[in-house]
């Protein structure tokens, strides 16, 4: 069996430690199997963008490229993250189109390509990540790669009708079917990919799964939902409750209840929302006054959009205000840090926390609601609130699933965590636990590839 290559947009070189899902899923993916994990390296710089940084690290080697100021602020800031984030996060709202970054996103994607082929093999299976790269395969097989070509997006997929407001959709999506294989997170995924082929994209669903693009090309679609290193999180959260982070967090709580949220500092997390849930969550149950306090790790991400800078701004004014209503002499509800911290840290922190809150408006997956359920201690489990627009929700029945619109709702489920008995909070953890005993990173990753190599 040859090689595997990964392509995402960002590589996560080791010992850098960067939030985000598809860099923590990826790297456990390729630990496992060895292979090439080819990107842009994180870093700006004109004097050496283009340029090929290579390093190897155990199994894996690792290839990456700076860009020009120009190429980021098109293809990252613009096409991708102004254009199609907030489009595959159901935001028509937000979605900032310009033909300018829509030509920098495939002149990236050309390039990348470009910068890959000197580095494959006849035998490599590639395997491309997210909705950065969509051109990705059709400028490979411009340049003659024959190798299996798999895809899989990380995001949501939205309703036919929002993929069809997008100028130029049809070539866009018409790209796709350069690939053998595009994984969604979830079956509704699939399924409104599949709307989106027969009723906008010229093509045909031959069965599901199986579909016949304009032109005549065949490809398979399918579900792969991502997962977590569940026996690592568990032990490394049973370790962590020893770090002095983590008993510095204990500490600090005087026996009080936590409450915990880790999301990056993005308007699909839903925090703005959250945020009031706690509040009227402290409103409407006094009788809970001083009991919880709520830790929100919230990460700066995507600083270059407009969209992150002004979320930012709200989110300090929220949590000035929620702490200034409702703080005591010797209690503050709400503690809000926007650092980055090691996955290490954060398991253990999970493990100390009575509540998770996830709460996103749209999510991919959300790999935090996973890590949440695998760090507890199954003597005393805490309780996952869970969005339903969440892909976790699909697979996570026992959490208390939530609609994050709905700030009252969302303010009980708090309270009802708080109180849960012990009987029934093991109950549900017990039911979550062994979903992710059985479908892990390992079986994802599986799954996937051998998908991919049968076709
Ligand atoms: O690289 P950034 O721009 O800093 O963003 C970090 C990642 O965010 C998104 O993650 C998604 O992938 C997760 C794993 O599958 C999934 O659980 C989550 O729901 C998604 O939002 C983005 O899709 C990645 O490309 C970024 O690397
Ligand atoms: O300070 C932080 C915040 C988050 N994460 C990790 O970043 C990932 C976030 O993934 P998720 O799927 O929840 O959302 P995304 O950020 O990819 O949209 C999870 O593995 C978190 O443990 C981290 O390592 N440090």
């Amino acid at each position: 069996m040859g090689r595997l290559v990964v392509v995402s947009n960002r590589v996560t070189l080791p010992d850098e430690n960067r939030a985000g899902g598809l860099a923590v899923a990826v790297h456990g993916a390729l630990r496992e199997s060895g292979g090439l994990w080819f990107g842009w390296s994180g870093r700006i710089d004109p004097e050496t963008s283009g340029q090929l940084r290579e390093r190897h690290d155990g199994n894996i080697h690792y290839a990456t490229m700076d860009l020009s100021h120009r190429d980021h602020a098109d293809y990252y800031d613009g096409f991708a993250n102004r254009t199609l984030w907030p489009l595959l996060h159901f935001r028509m709202d937000l979605v900032d189109y310009s033909r300018e970054t829509h030509a920098g996103y495939r002149r990236v994607n050309a390039l990348f390509a470009q910068k890959l082929v000197p580095l494959l093999h006849t035998d490599d299976t590639i395997w491309v990540h997210d909705y950065h790269l969509i051109p990705m395969a059709q400028q490979l097989r411009v340049h003659g790669v024959r190798c299996r070509l798999g895809f899989f997006l990380h995001v949501p997929m939205p309703s036919s009708d929002l993929l069809a407001a997008l100028p130029d959709h049809a070539r866009l999506f018409e790209d796709l079917s350069s690939y053998d294989l595009i994984g969604f997170q979830t079956t509704r995924d699939l399924e409104r990919f599949q709307d989106y082929v027969r009723l906008f994209g010229r093509g045909r669903v031959i069965r599901s799964g199986v579909l016949e693009t304009y032109g005549g090309h065949r490809l398979r679609a399918g579900a792969f939902p991502i997962s977590i290193d569940t026996p690592m999180i568990a032990s490394q959260a049973a370790a962590a409750i020893s770090k002095a982070s983590v008993r510095r967090l204990a500490a600090s709580l005087s026996r009080r209840a936590l409450a915990i949220g880790v999301d990056r500092l993005d308007y699909s997390k839903g925090l703005p929302e959250r945020f009031r849930a706690f509040a009227r969550y402290l409103e409407r149950h006094p009788g809970q006054r001083g009991k919880l306090t709520y830790l929100q790790i919230a990460p700066v991400s995507r600083s270059g959009v407009a969209e992150y800078r002004a979320l930012r701004g709200e989110l300090e004014q929220l949590a000035g205000h929620i702490n200034g209503g409702h703080a005591d002499a010797d209690w503050t509800p709400m503690r809000y840090v926007n650092r980055n911290y090691p996955h290490a840290s954060l398991t253990g922190f999970y493990r100390l926390a009575r509540v998770g809150l996830v709460t996103p408006l749209r999510d991919g997956m959300n790999l935090v609601a996973k890590e949440f359920v695998a760090a507890q201690d199954p003597e005393d489990p805490g309780v996952l609130v869970l969005s339903s627009f969440a892909g976790a929700a699909r697979e996570l029945h026992e959490a208390l699933i939530v609609n994050p619109y709905d700030i009252d709702g969302v303010a009980d489920a708090i309270e009802m965590a708080v109180t849960m008995p012990l009987a029934e909070r093991r109950e549900r953890w017990q039911a979550m636990m062994a979903q992710l005993q059985e479908h892990d990173i390992v079986a994802w990753r599986r799954d996937y590839l051998r998908a991919l190599r049968e076709g």
